[in-house]
C-alpha cells in the first residue's frame, strides 16, 4: 500500500552497477509512492561518509543515456502506474551554458521547485553498517534540499539496506571502472512527434534529447493534418493538451533549456529551414523521416543534421493485437470500453433501467455491439427498426411523408419505398430535416414505451441502438452515451458490401451524420469494431463489467441517501 504521493529517488550507485539495480529499486519505490517519482542521478555519491556532499554538475556520458532508457523501460514493466520523471538539472556538458557560450560550469543553481511537491526522499545508497542509517538519512535530506525545494523534515527511506546488495556493489567496484565515454552534445536539437498520452517511450526520447541539447530544444508536434492515418485518431488528445503536457514535463527535466514547441502540419516542419539546428533525435521507426529531413535541408542549402537514434522501448504488457513497442495507439485502444468522461446529471430520469444511448456512424458496427450487450442481459431498442414501423400504411407519419415527399414513393402494396426515400434525403440536409421532423417524435414515443415496459419488468439496462441519437438530441433520454467508431474508408466498404449501394451513396449517408470526432466529443464510452470479433467482444465485456460497477455504485448511493 503506497504511503506517499510524490517521491524523489536519488540514485547513487556507480554507473557500472546501476543498470542491474534499477528494476528492484523501482519496484520498492512503487510500493511507497503512488503518483509521481522524480529520479535524480548522482552516480557514485557517498552519503554519511563524514563530509556533507553537495550537488555538482555531472557530464553527459553515453552510459547515462543507457540508464535513462533502462529507467523508463523498467518503470513501464514494474510500476506502470507511476509518472516517472528523470531530472537532468544537474547534468551539463563542461563548456555549455544556457546561452550556449563556452565558460566552465558555474556553481550549482538554487534549489529547483518541482510541480508536484515531494513528500518522501528515497535512495538506493547501501549502508556500510546498520548504525549508519540516521547519518545517511540526514545527509540525504540535506543533499536533496540543495537540489530541489522540499518541505523541511521530509521523511527519507533507504531502499536497499540489505547486505546482499552491498556485497554486489563491492564486488562490482573491485572491477576496474572503465573511463565513461563522453556523449556528443549539440547547441540546438530537434524532434517531431504526436506525443499523445505521454508515455515511457516519449519520455525517453525527450530526456535523451535534453541530454544532447545544450541551448535549445525544438519540438514539432503533429497537428490534425498529420493525424489522418493514426489508429483511433479521434481519441488523440487535443493539440493544446499535448503541448501543455510537454511543456510541463520539459520545464522540470531541464529548466535551463530553451524549449520551443511548434505545430507540425507536414512531415518536415521547421526542421528543414532552421539554420541553427545541429541534431535530430529519431527512433528505428522514424530514421527514414530523419534522412528525408536531411535531404530537404541540403536542397535548402543547409547543413545536414546529426541523426541520433534511440531504441524503441518494448511493452511488456502488450496484447496479441497490440504493437510490441510502447505506443500511444496501444494506450488509445486500451481506452475502448472504459469510462472516458463521467455521466452528466440524469436526476430527471428514473434510476433504472439504466439507459445507454448507443450511436455511431453508418457501418460502424453499432448494431453488432448492441446485440452483444443484449446477450449480456440488456434490453435492446432497435431505433432503425422502430423507424421503419412508423411508415406503416394508415398511420399519421405515412400520410405526412407521402404529402411531403410525393406519392411516387408508394410501393404496390401501399408501403413506402424506403430505399427511394433514402435517395431523396441522404445528402440533402433540408429534405432530411423535413423527414426527421415527421418521424423522430413518433419513434421517440415508441422508445419511451419500451423503456417503461422494461422498467415494469424490472430490467436493469436498456440499450438504445440509434444511428443519429446525438443529431436528434435524444441524450436526455439516456444515462450515458456510447459511441462506436471505425475509419470512414472502412465504413464505406462495409456499407457498399452490406447494403448494395454505390460508394457515392455510402459517402452521402455518412455525410448526413455527425463525424466520428463530433460523436466522440460527446461520448462517455467509445468502442470500435475495427478488429476481429473477439477483440470487439473483449471491449464489450470490459464496458459491461465497468457499467455494472457504476450501476451498483449509483444504486448504493440512492439507497443510502
Ligand atoms: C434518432 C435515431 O437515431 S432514430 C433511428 C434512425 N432513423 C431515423 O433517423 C429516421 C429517418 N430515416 C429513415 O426513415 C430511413 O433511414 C430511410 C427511410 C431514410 C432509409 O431507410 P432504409 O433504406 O431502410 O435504410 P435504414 O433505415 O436501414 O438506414 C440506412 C442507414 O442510414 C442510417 N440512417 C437512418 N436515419 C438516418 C438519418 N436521419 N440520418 C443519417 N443516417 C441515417 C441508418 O442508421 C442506417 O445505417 P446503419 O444501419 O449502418 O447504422
Amino acid at each position: 500500500m503506497a504511503m506517499f504521493t510524490t517521491g524523489i529517488l536519488v540514485l547513487t550507485s556507480p554507473l557500472n552497477t546501476l543498470p542491474l539495480r534499477i528494476a528492484p529499486v523501482l519496484s520498492s519505490a512503487a510500493q511507497l509512492v503512488e503518483r509521481t517519482l522524480y529520479v535524480h542521478l548522482h552516480p557514485g555519491l557517498i552519503l554519511g561518509g563524514g563530509n556533507q556532499p553537495r550537488p555538482v554538475f555531472i557530464p553527459p556520458v553515453v552510459d547515462l543515456s543507457t540508464i535513462i532508457s533502462r529507467l523508463y523501460s523498467n518503470a513501464a514493466d514494474v510500476c506502470g502506474h507511476l509518472d516517472v520523471r528523470v531530472l537532468l538539472t544537474n547534468v551539463r556538458a563542461q563548456s555549455a551554458t544556457s546561452s550556449g557560450t563556452t565558460i566552465p560550469n558555474g556553481p550549482f543553481p538554487r534549489p529547483q521547485s518541482l510541480s508536484h511537491s515531494p513528500d518522501v526522499i528515497l535512495t538506493d545508497f547501501p549502508l556500510q553498517n546498520p548504525g549508519q542509517s540516521n547519518q545517511v538519512m540526514q545527509c540525504l535530506q540535506s543533499y536533496t534540499g540543495h537540489c530541489y525545494v522540499c518541505s523541511p523534515g521530509l521523511p527519507s527511506v533507504l531502499l536497499h539496506p540489505q547486505l546482499m546488495m552491498l556485497q554486489e556493489t563491492e564486488d562490482a567496484l573491485k572491477e576496474p571502472e572503465e573511463e565513461a565515454e563522453p556523449l556528443e552534445t549539440y547547441s540546438d536539437v530537434v524532434v517531431g512527434g504526436t506525443f499523445d498520452r505521454l508515455h515511457g517511450a516519449h519520455k525517453t526520447l525527450l530526456n535523451i534529447s535534453c541530454l544532447l541539447a545544450n541551448r535549445r530544444f525544438l519540438i514539432g508536434v503533429c497537428e490534425k493534418a498529420m493525424l489522418k492515418k493514426k489508429v483511433l485518431k479521434e481519441l488523440v488528445e487535443p493539440y493544446s493538451v499535448r503541448v501543455q503536457r510537454l511543456q510541463e514535463f520539459l520545464q522540470e527535466i531541464k529548466p535551463s533549456l530553451q524549449v520551443e514547441i511548434v505545430p507540425l502540419d507536414d512531415p518536415y516542419g521547421v526542421s528543414v529551414v532552421d539554420p541553427l539546428l545541429q541534431c535530430i533525435v529519431v527512433s528505428e521507426e522514424t530514421r527514414k523521416g530523419g534522412e528525408a529531413v536531411n535531404k530537404k535541408r541540403i536542397e535548402n542549402g543547409l547543413p545536414a543534421l546529426v541523426l541520433h537514434e534511440i531504441q524503441l522501448l518494448k511493452d511488456a504488457h502488450h496484447t496479441e493485437t497490440e504493437e510490441e513497442k510502447i505506443s500511444s495507439s496501444s494506450l488509445r485502444s486500451r481506452l475502448l470500453g472504459t469510462l472516458l468522461t463521467p455521466p452528466k446529471d440524469t436526476s430527471h430520469l428514473a434510476p433504472l433501467p439504466y439507459v445507454i444511448g448507443l450511436t455511431g456512424g453508418s457501418g460502424s458496427g453499432k448494431s453488432s455491439i448492441a446485440r452483444r450487450l443484449e446477450a449480456l442481459g440488456a434490453v435492446r431498442v432497435d431505433c432503425d427498426k422502430l423507424g421503419h414501423e412508423v411508415y406503416q400504411p394508415d398511420t399519421a407519419a405515412h400520410h405526412r411523408v407521402l404529402k411531403e415527399f410525393g406519392s411516387d414513393l408508394l410501393n404496390e402494396d401501399k408501403t413506402i419505398n424506403r430505399r427511394a426515400l433514402g435517395r431523396k434525403v441522404f445528402g440533402n440536409k433540408e429534405r432530411l430535416k423535413a423527414l426527421t421532423d415527421i418521424v423522430w417524435p413518433e419513434i421517440a414515443l415508441l422508445v419511451k414505451n419500451i423503456i417503461s415496459q422494461a422498467r415494469e419488468e424490472g430490467k436493469q439496462v436498456c440499450v438504445l441502438d440509434a444511428a443519429v441519437l446525438l443529431e436528434a438530441g435524444w441524450t436526455d433520454m439516456t444515462h450515458e452515451v456510447w459511441v462506436t467508431i471505425i475509419p470512414e474508408e472502412e465504413a464505406v466498404v462495409r456499407i457498399t458490401e452490406r447494403d448494395g449501394v454505390t460508394t457515392e451513396d455510402a459517402l452521402r449517408r455518412l455525410q448526413s451524420q455527425w463525424s466520428n470526432s463530433q460523436q466522440v466529443e460527446r461520448a462517455n464510452v467509445v468502442l470500435s469494431t475495427l478488429w476481429e470479433p473477439e477483440v470487439t467482444q473483449k471491449q464489450v465485456l470490459k464496458a459491461w463489467k465497468l457499467l455494472q460497477e457504476r450501476i451498483t455504485q449509483r444504486t448504493k448511493g440512492d439507497v443510502s441517501s
